[in-house]
């Protein structure tokens, strides 16, 4: 018998890294992984970060010791309300991974009142823009924060045993209250989301009047705009689970603009210099977190607009057993040229790749 039964439900990015996570910190456990649709099982079972899957959750939601739920929020709070009609194991530890808290740890006090069941709240705070379990990573949470969120639905010990079962993560487990914990990640990850999409729909418009403008967004505005290439089923749901908090930023964040508009109208270059030396300062000191999926390492080919140009590329790394996570075709404004888009998993293939491109084809290539 193994030492835990775990239920791995939703099998994307973070459930898929959790589960490579649980199963090689405890090869003991057994870790079964409910998913709705069948390739992410399939590649589960296939490159072994879970022992068992299935399209059934009820039946594996009876089985479990600990339950982790990796869906968007609302999705989990609808699973909360089915476990709360299931034959549960008795001591059953119920956690989920969404990036808001105040609205599934309320639901979960009331779905789960007056029953013996104990819900923690949960929210690395790692990931990346790219979504699904082929995306996932044993490493995506090493050293980054992992917030677990107090409620009345657990107790000091229980924090213990999840901990325990998450050892492997790497995280750094901090303990907030789910309200604490909406208003800070509106800060730090929710509202950045938002300015990221507005800074390539605003550079979109632009492109209306000016069409090389896209052409010229170089390395500044890829990293500020990367996280734009995220799910919007994902950061829909986030804006809509913590809206007042995210409006508060955008109001503070609206003030900012306008003040820096008022020194460049004034022309006060003294105080524009102190706000650029003072955010060069402060972002020095900030303890930013260089997550795993740094180790997504992107080739951007300008190739020529014909079908079969993928596979042509594709050909120059024959043999050389490269790891792709991704491969995207990118429109350009200029019909002449498409940027193609490779995503490797390591350093060492991006550079073997643009190495073989280079010396096969006159593509340019950037990374
Ligand atoms: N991506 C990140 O950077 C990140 C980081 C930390 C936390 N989170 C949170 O983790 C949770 C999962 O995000 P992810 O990045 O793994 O997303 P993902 O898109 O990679 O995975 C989502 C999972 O939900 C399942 N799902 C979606 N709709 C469903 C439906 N109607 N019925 C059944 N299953 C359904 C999908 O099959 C998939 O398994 C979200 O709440 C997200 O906010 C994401
Ligand atoms: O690295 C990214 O792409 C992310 O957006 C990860 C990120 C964030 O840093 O905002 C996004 C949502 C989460 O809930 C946690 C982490």
């Amino acid at each position: 018998m193994p030492e835990k039964n775990i239920l791995i439900a939703g099998l994307g990015l973070i459930g898929g890294s959790l589960a490579r996570t649980i199963k090689s910190g405890h090869p003991d456990y057994h870790v079964a992984a409910y998913n709705r649709s069948q390739a992410p099982r399939y590649f589960a079972i296939q490159e072994r970060i879970v022992d068992e899957v299935s399209d059934d959750f009820d039946a594996l939601a009876v089985k479990a010791d600990v339950i982790i739920l990796n869906f968007p929020v609302q999705l989990s709070i609808q699973f909360l309300k089915t476990l709360a009609t299931l034959p549960l194991k008795d001591n059953v530890l119920i956690s989920d991974s969404g990036s808001t808290k105040l609205e599934i740890v309320t639901a979960a006090e009331e779905i789960f009142k007056g029953k013996a069941i104990r819900f923690i709240g949960g929210h690395p705070m790692a990931g990346s823009h790219k979504s699904g379990v082929i995306a996932s990573d044993e490493l995506l949470f090493e050293n980054a924060y992992y917030i677990l969120t107090t409620s009345a639905l657990s107790q000091p010990a229980d924090f213990e045993e999840l901990k325990g079962v998450l050892v492997n993560t790497r995280a750094k487990f901090i303990e907030l209250t789910a309200k604490e914990h909406d208003a800070m990640t509106a800060v730090t990850s929710h509202f950045p989301h938002v300015v990221a999409a507005s800074l390539v729909d605003n550079a979109h418009d632009f492109a209306a009047i000016m069409p090389f403008t896209e052409n010229l967004a170089a390395g500044g505005f890829r990293d500020m705009t990367r996280i734009a290439e995220s799910s919007p089923d994902m950061w829909t749901e986030i804006l809509m689970s913590n809206p007042d908090n995210i409006v508060y930023q955008i109001d503070q964040f609206s003030q900012k603009l306008a003040d820096v508009k008022q020194l460049m109208l004034q022309r006060q270059s003294a105080e524009i210099w102190d706000f650029f030396d003072n955010a060069r300062k402060l972002r020095a000191q900030m303890p930013i977190h260089k997550g795993a999926m740094e180790n997504f390492y992107d080739l951007f080919i300008s190739v020529p607009d014909k079908s079969d140009v993928i596979h042509e590329v594709l050909g120059y790394f024959a043999g050389h057993d490269l790891s792709i996570i991704n491969i995207k075709i990118n429109e350009t404004r200029v019909e002449i040229n498409g940027v193609l888009q490779i995503t490797f998993k390591t350093e060492n293939d991006q550079a073997t790749a643009k190495r073989l491109i280079l010396e096969n084809s006159s593509y340019d290539v950037y990374q």
